[in-house]
């Protein structure tokens, strides 16, 4: 109830801002097209303004001048009349009819282009949304903040407008003469955000030469080079850092969601922390240039960030708050430039950070929680999802919130067979249709979630916790979370890390509820009691204390921290923990013994978008002596991909599908069975689709794979591992048949990336891990199922009433050897 009060109260707020608005929203709508500012990035920041006067003046004459020119070729009376008519004017009167038409011939050239400009239509269309957004009116005091002081800590509920609006506020800021990066925790996340900020904007999105937004994902760079703002993941930004460790390009960055405690989003903060305090080689770089952070969330601990700051201002906290309630307008960026310059110089030397907190969402939630727990959550779901679809109105998605890909395939097919006997002519109901969403799919697949659905349709989006920050998903008025959520977690005795599924933090339960209501008034099921609710813990645990730091530590070497056990972090990780994954990297020969820095190959495996192992993995396939980068490639985009082999459950299809699966499996083990899967696939030039319905291959993620393999090839080719004759002659045809010894060499090659991931066989005919001397089966799954070798390699674990080694390979013990003595 409280939540709903507090939604109605920001209602009445909303009004009077919206009240408030009308004026603003005139001069707004007045203002020139944004296909006049084409060439703003070309001009400096401080022009910008100046530019967008002189620009509309020119359209004002043209236009005017245009005009006249018919007139005196149709030899119109009226313009003689006019000629005689101007010639008489005394000077006042003369000034005052130029003016208002001067004011008529910008109205027209407006509404010409909005009628032949559907980018700028749609751009004067969401800025009446924009404007009735809860942060709007905190324009003024966000870009104020900035002026004075290096770090913003801006909290606001979910649908304020934080990720949408912030950026647009500062990029015409004066100090803003480089770009605004804003990073995002995931890439569907990256690019609906910068999608809906191009159109708010009025451009086009990414490469085009006229487009002001632009974003950078894992397999995806969408920038071009007049964008102003650009959407990226915390991995890609560090990924860049690599580059350019000072960030030059940037004039400030947004990081978003930080309440998510990523890896990527805490070395991140410790980055930049070290660039706006001034410490540090990177941060000389930027030559006086200032920088700008802003750190963001509707959950975060604000307390603990500004602390981290002030800590790495070398002084107690000094805060300035901005007020939650102010009646300023945006200011206008003419006004702007002038109050920014004046106060330019104090920006540099003060070392202050500031808060904001941004209250009110845009429409009102009602959460409902279940009378009793359930013990599936699957079958909760079911229910629910059909409940809602019976009792409440279209128009009306709903979006449920479950673990992982597997739970959500198996959910898909379970509404589906629901739908003949629920869906029928008499019922009068709409139809469903079903989107899976989670971190395996392709860009494109994932994407999908966005299109309207078809008329008379109800979208059920099904999706993992990748939907739980950030987006908007339009139609969305319902939602229904499980309140679990798969969770990385590392195994110390296994020395690795592993998906478990465990509760949701209440943070997490909050994001997910915000993703209903924000167009529209909305509804939350929760698929728990309110008491489970109260039992859960405010935040999640951050990445950083449980998952494997190996990633990390190679981050922060590459980036020049030698002494990573001194990196200023938000949360520190045990010494145990940061040990062992020096000693992984050792062992991957990513870091000198001598010193512990970085190693040229370490440097190397840091380029690519990679984890260490699977990195260290492709650069041992790139060596001449192994030759067999591109089949390595092919498999190691399938462990980035979700899973290809389709999973039958009934016996018949069980029966096929284990003959289907018989003609591509290899003896070897599943390495060498993906690789002729990936490779079947990429030959088949008639029906892919079909050909993959036939062999149980998942034609989805196959088209992912093709995708991951593509932008592979390109960056190793980039990295120079792969020249681009070799590339140009990797005919599909001709990769069909891997020989033995190649078959060999591709499982040598893994082994350098995964030394530890091997277990043999014991005389009781059990397989135990080199590492930790645990029991460990081969899962059911693999092509090895059943078979005893003298050693397997595998690619993880997974755990259900035993514990399994997936994705499995035959290897010899003496490869170890081979590897230890130093080839490769
Ligand atoms: N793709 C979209 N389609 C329709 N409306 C959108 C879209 N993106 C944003 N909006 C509108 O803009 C509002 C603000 O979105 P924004 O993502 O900026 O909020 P936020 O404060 O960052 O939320 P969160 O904390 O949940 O990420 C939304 O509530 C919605 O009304």
């Amino acid at each position: 109830m409280s939540a709903i009060n507090a939604s109605a109260s920001s209602q009445g707020q909303k009004r009077k801002r919206e009240e408030k608005d009308v004026n603003s929203k005139k001069v707004q709508s007045d203002k020139p097209p944004a296909s006049i500012y084409k060439n703003l990035q070309l001009a400096e920041k401080p022009v910008y303004k100046n530019l967008q006067i002189a620009e509309s003046l020119k359209a004002q004459s043209k236009t005017k001048k245009a005009r006249i020119d018919r007139f005196q070729k149709t030899e119109n009376p009226k313009f003689k009349n006019l000629q005689i008519a101007e010639s008489q004017k005394t000077a006042p009167q003369k000034a005052r009819d130029d003016a208002v038409q001067k004011d008529e011939s910008q109205k027209q050239d407006f509404r010409n282009n909005r009628q032949h400009n559907p980018l700028a239509a749609k751009q004067n269309r969401l800025l009446q949304v924009r404007q009735s957004l809860p942060i709007w009116p905190q324009a003024t005091n966000i870009r104020n903040a900035l002026l004075e002081n290096h770090v913003l800590i801006l909290a606001g509920e979910t649908g304020s407008g934080k990720s949408t609006q912030v950026p647009q506020f500062l990029h015409t800021s004066a100090w803003c003469t480089g770009r605004v990066a804003v990073t995002q925790p995931r890439r569907v996340a990256a690019v609906s955000l910068a999608r809906r900020v191009a159109e708010e904007m009025g451009t086009p999105l990414g490469k085009s030469p006229q487009s002001l937004v632009g974003y950078n994902v894992r397999f995806d760079d969408n920038v071009g080079k007049n964008n102003r703002i650009k959407f990226l993941t915390e991995g890609m930004l560090l990924q860049e850092m690599l580059r350019d460790p000072a960030l030059a390009e940037y004039s400030c960055v947004v990081v978003d969601e930080v309440h998510e405690r990523s890896v990527n989003v805490d070395l991140l903060l410790g980055f930049l922390r070290g660039l706006v305090t001034g410490t540090g080689e990177a941060a000389k770089k930027r030559k006086g240039k200032p920088l700008k952070v802003v750190v963001m969330s509707a959950t975060a601990d604000t307390e603990k960030l500004k602390d981290f700051f002030s800590e790495g201002f070398g002084q107690p906290p000094t805060v300035d708050s901005i007020p939650t309630v102010n009646d300023g307008e945006p200011v206008l960026d003419k006004e702007e430039t002038s109050v920014e310059k004046s106060q330019e110089s104090s920006v540099l030397s003060s070392n202050k950070i500031s808060t904001c907190f941004v209250e009110g969402r845009m429409y009102p939630v009602q959460t409902e929680y279940l009378s009793e727990p359930t013990r599936d959550f699957s079958e909760a779901a079911l229910l629910q999802i059909f409940q809602i679809h019976r009792k409440e109105p279209m128009p009306g998605d709903i979006l449920v919130f479950l673990t992982g890909g597997d739970v959500i395939t198996n959910l898909q097919q379970a509404i589906e067979d629901m739908i003949p006997n629920v869906i029928t002519k008499d019922s009068g109901l709409p139809k469903l249709l079903v989107l899976p969403l989670y971190a395996a799919l392709s860009q494109a697949q994932q994407q999908a979630i966005f299109s309207p659905a078809p008329p008379n349709t109800r979208k059920v989006i099904l999706a993992t916790n990748i939907a739980e920050t950030s987006i908007t998903v339009p139609g969305v008025r319902f939602v229904v979370d499980s309140g679990k959520a798969k969770i990385k977690q590392f195994r110390n005795r296994l020395g690795l890390d592993s998906l478990l599924v465990k509760d949701i933090s209440k943070s997490s339960a909050i994001q997910r509820q915000g993703r209903a209501g924000r167009e529209a008034a909305g509804k939350c099921f929760r698929l728990y009691t309110k008491s489970n609710f109260e039992t859960l813990e405010k935040d999640t645990v951050p990445e950083i204390l449980r998952c494997d730091l190996s990633s990390a530590v190679l981050t922060m070497k590459a980036r020049g921290v030698n002494d990573v056990m001194d990196f200023p972090l938000l949360t520190r990780p045990s010494r145990e923990a940061m040990e062992r994954a020096l000693l992984q990297l050792l062992q991957l020969d990513a870091l000198n013994p001598e010193d512990g820095n970085i190693s040229d190959l370490g440097r190397k495996i840091a380029r690519l978008p990679l984890t260490p192992a699977h990195g260290r993995t492709i650069i041992a396939a790139a060596d001449p002596e192994m030759g067999c980068l591109l089949p390595v490639i092919d498999i190691v985009a399938c462990f980035n991909s979700e899973n290809i082999f389709v999973e039958v459950k009934d016996q018949d299809a069980n029966d096929e599908a284990r003959e289907a699966r018989n003609k591509l499996s290899c003896r070897q083990g599943d390495h060498l069975t993906l690789l002729s899967a990936v490779q079947a696939y990429a030959s088949e030039r008639t029906d892919r689709k079909q050909w993959a319905k036939q062999h149980l291959v998942s034609h989805r993620s196959m088209q992912n794979v093709m995708d991951v393999r593509k932008q592979l090839r390109a960056q190793c080719q980039q990295a120079k591992l792969l020249t681009k004759e070799e590339l140009a002659n990797a005919d599909d045809d001709n990769l069909a048949t891997v020989s033995e010894s190649t078959g060999n060499n591709i499982l040598k090659c893994f082994l350098r990336g995964f030394p530890t991931n091997v277990a043999r066989l014991v005389p009781d005919g059990s397989y135990r891990t080199i590492h930790g001397h645990m029991a460990v089966a081969i899962h059911p799954s693999s092509v090895l199922y059943g078979r005893k070798l003298e050693a397997i390699l595998y690619n993880e674990f997974v755990y259900t009433n035993r514990t399994y080694a997936r994705s499995v390979s035959a290897i010899q013990m003496n490869w170890l050897e081979e590897i230890y003595s130093g080839s490769s």
